[in-house]
């Protein structure tokens, strides 16, 4: 059934197994003795094709399987191998059933057919009373009849067994070895051994020396016939995500930890988003209350008149000549309030008591106190008004915007009917330039420009500046701490997930053992990835939930996230975590069974 040929094993430069060649019986026993590290454990890898790595031939039931694929490894395993480990490689938290079905899934049987077939094993082996205990549970003898029912389950024609009683007391073992006989009635059973005694049950015992098998005994079996077996059919049965969700809870704790990780990291950049998002808010509702902030007032004289080179300048816009206005008058209901000569003044720096500054279009006029004394008892009540200003033939209708503070009878009127009234004045001498910034992030370059050509303009610009800076050492300061939290909270999901990835290589090892293929296992580790990912966007938004319920409590006010940066943060969330545990996930599939089993 098994012959190999000129077989020869090299870990690095040390020569395992030297050109050897046997031809193993069909059926019956044949354990294997030798000195420790002679190669035993090595030979069954390379039977079972767990490992490939290795110079000459082996045949089983007259197939090469030196020469196959990986897919056909895979099902080679499948259909014929059945392999119980010295220190059995069950899956904690998984049930004696859960176990034994996990290696029929792949057989392409119905669930039904494939628990009353372990059924029947367990009972066979003197276990059914424990099917539904985790395995974690089973002292050491019912965990090697588990894991002989498992190997059993498909119903190998070869059975590989790597010290199954090595754990075992004298009793225990025995009974295990009677199981395998009866089992080696109809199929190979290769058992590994140190123990003598062992041998007993055995058909044939053979050993490793320098690298080469030798015959210590050899007995005629008079087992059954072998029978007809049904072939495995390629079909599978495995549900990917049924795997995934059972796996996810046996890891939960350490899945937890991860999602926690993430959450806190990705929670720091959408803190960061927020503390932007309100300063951007702050500039709006600084620009609401200070509707002349980007407004600029340059006296004329005869040191100065920079009206050219601010006309010329692409950040600026609205400049015009203000002039002195005589005889002007406003009237609201029956009072009338007469001005003999209106000076422009500097608009930006007016301090408002009520309302705003007039803005551009909107037919605005704001007064200061002792002109609103004038025209009603109650000023405030005053704002929203509808007054009419008189100018040489003209009557303008305005609103009241706004009250500011000035020491004596003034007002400011919206810059497009101000400029309106200049319309006739171009031959007098102008007063002052009015000008305006279009960029509020402008404005604190343009006082600049300005002041490095002596040229001296009133604007607000200390208060612009002093928000500006504000907003970007805060801005610096998030970004700066979000991307430490965010690098922590990634390095120890990283740390965490390469502990977990260390942790599942047994169990990888023991599906690829198994018969699983890699796509199969790919899938599975893919889809327990996905789940780590949505844990991880459930743990960051009720970390979110959770900061915004403090942000209220503490500052009165709820996190400012746009939709748009909701979105991202989940898609960051999902892509990190799908890309650090698929990484970490690339190298479990990669290893080959001997070598994931052994970590
Ligand atoms: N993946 C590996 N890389 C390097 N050396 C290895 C590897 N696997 C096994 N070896 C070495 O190869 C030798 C044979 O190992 P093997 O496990 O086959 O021995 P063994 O006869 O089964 O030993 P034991 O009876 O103690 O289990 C040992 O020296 C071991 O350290």
């Amino acid at each position: 059934m098994i012959n190999i040929d000129n077989i020869t094993k090299k870990y690095g430069r040390t020569t395992i197994l030297k050109n050897m060649s046997y031809q193993f019986r069909d059926r019956g026993i044949t354990c294997i003795l030798g000195a420790s590290g002679c190669g035993k454990t090595t030979l069954l890898n390379l039977l079972a094709g767990f490992d490939t790595d290795y110079n000459g031939n082996i045949t089983v039931c007259n197939e090469n399987i030196t020469s196959m694929s990986g897919v056909d490894l895979y099902k080679y395993r499948k259909n014929h191998i059945g392999f119980v480990f010295q220190n059995y490689h069950l899956i904690n938290g998984y049930t004696v059933l859960e176990n034994i079905l996990l290696a029929a899934e792949i057989n392409g049987k119905s669930q039904k057919e494939n628990t009353q077939k372990a059924l029947e094993l367990l009972t066979k082996l003197g276990i059914e009373s424990k099917t539904n205990d985790k395995t974690e549970n089973l002292s050491g003898g019912q965990k090697q009849r588990v894991a002989i029912a498992r190997a059993l389950i498909n119903d190998p024609q070869i059975l590989l067994a790597d010290e199954p009683t090595g754990a075992l007391d004298r009793g225990t073992s025995s009974q295990i070895m009677d199981i395998l006989k009866e089992i080696a009635m109809d199929r190979l059973v290769i058992v590994i051994t140190h123990d003598k005694k062992i041998c007993d049950w055995a058909d044939e015992v053979i050993s490793i020396v320098d690298g080469k098998i030798e015959v210590i005994s050899s007995k005629q079996t008079t087992a059954k016939k072998q029978e007809q077996k049904d072939k495995i059919t390629n079909k599978s049965k495995v549900s990917i995500w049924k795997r995934a969700v059972k796996n996810f809870k046996i890891h939960i704790l350490r899945y937890i930890a991860v999602s926690l990780a993430v959450a806190i990291g990705i929670s720091s950049f959408a803190v960061s988003f927020s503390s932007r998002n309100m300063m951007e808010q702050s500039i709006e509702d600084f620009k609401e209350k200070h509707t002349a902030f980007n407004n600029g007032y340059v006296k004329v004289d005869e040191k100065q008149n920079p009206f050219d080179i601010l006309s010329g300048d692409e950040r600026i816009e609205n400049v015009y000549y203000q002039y002195i206005l005589k005889d002007i008058s406003i009237a609201f209901e029956n009072t009338k309030v007469d001005f003999i000569e209106k000076i422009p003044m500097p608009k930006a720096t007016g301090n408002m008591s009520y309302g705003v500054m007039p803005r551009y279009g909107q037919n605005e006029i704001a007064i200061n106190p002792s002109v609103a004394k004038k025209l009603s008892n109650n000023i405030q009540t005053l704002i929203g008004n509808n007054i009419v200003m008189k100018y040489r033939d003209q009557n303008i209708n305005l609103t009241i915007s706004g009250i500011y503070d000035a020491g004596y009878d003034d007002f400011f009127i919206s810059s497009d009917i101000e400029q309106s009234l200049y319309d006739s004045m171009e031959e007098e001498p102008p007063f002052s330039i009015s000008y305006d910034v279009k960029n509020f992030s402008d404005i604190v370059s343009v006082s600049n420009w300005l002041k490095e050509q002596n040229i001296i303009a009133k604007t607000a610009v200390e208060q612009v500046a002093a928000l500006e800076n504000t907003f970007h050492n805060l801005n610096r300061l998030f970004l700066i701490l979000s991307i430490l939290v965010l690098a922590i909270g990634l390095f120890i999901c990283i740390v965490l997930l390469t502990k977990l990835t260390n942790a599942r290589f047994r169990e990888v090892g023991l599906l690829a053992a198994l018969g699983y293929s890699k796509g199969r296992i790919r899938e599975i580790l893919f889809a327990e990835n996905i789940l780590l990912s949505c844990t991880a966007i459930i743990f960051s938004t009720g970390m979110l939930f959770g900061i915004n319920y403090v942000y209220s409590f503490v500052l009165g006010k709820t996190m400012m996230i746009k939709p748009s940066q909701v979105v991202l943060t989940i898609i960051l969330t999902f892509s990190t975590v799908v890309l650090v545990s698929t990484v970490a996930s690339l190298k479990l599939i990669k290893t080959e069974p001997a070598e994931a089993l052994r970590k």
